[in-house]
């Protein structure tokens, strides 16, 4: 017999935590409640949302969340240039420490653990959340200023003629 976990008022089959991941299964695990509850749905349909946006999520999109976050939590005050240019430093720096001492790592991370591969997710992606709210702070438009900086980089370094790929 399938042992179940009481959680909450639920009893969760106790196969459904072993592959708990918080990272991406933390509704579907609602999934697997007992019953046919109509918020175990709603949980379902939410979690499918939030997958289906983060496929094509715009810096945009990112941006105007991180200011929602600051201002329900009252940190707008917090966030200035300085300080979002000092904290994204300080995850440049939490990024660089999952690579330090390993010697060259091969590209696709083939021999990475799982965790591993997680937590240099969240690094990367805090430094990616901490330049956008700093350039949106700035009223900079970051996705317009980097597709002209490609433009600019293509002039400043153009494409090799096909005589010059031959040699
Ligand atoms: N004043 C703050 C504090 C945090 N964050 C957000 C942006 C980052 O994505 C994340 C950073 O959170 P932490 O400072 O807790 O850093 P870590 O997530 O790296 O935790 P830790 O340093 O414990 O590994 O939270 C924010 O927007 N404004």
């Amino acid at each position: 017999m399938l042992s179940l976990i009481h959680f909450y008022g639920y009893n969760i089959p106790f196969a459904s935590v072993i592959k708990f991941s918080p990272l991406k299964s933390k509704t579907r695990a609602f999934g697997f409640f007992e019953g046919n509850k109509s918020h175990i749905k709603l949980a379902n349909m939410e979690q499918e949302r939030v997958e289906e946006r983060s496929m094509d999520i715009s810096l945009k999109d990112l941006s105007k969340q991180l200011e929602d976050f600051a201002k329900v939590r009252n940190w707008e005050k917090y966030h200035s240039p300085r300080n979002l240019l000092l904290a994204m430093v300080g995850e440049v720096g939490e990024l660089s420490q999952i690579f330090q001492w390993r010697g060259e790592v091969d590209k696709g991370l083939p021999n990475w653990k799982e965790s591993d591969k997680e937590h240099l997710a969240e690094e990367l992606s805090d430094v990616l959340l901490y330049l956008i709210r700093l350039a949106d702070i700035c009223g900079i438009d970051l996705g317009d200023a980097a597709a002209k900086k490609i433009i600019k980089n293509s002039i400043k370094y153009p494409e090799p003629k096909v005589f010059e790929e031959m040699f």
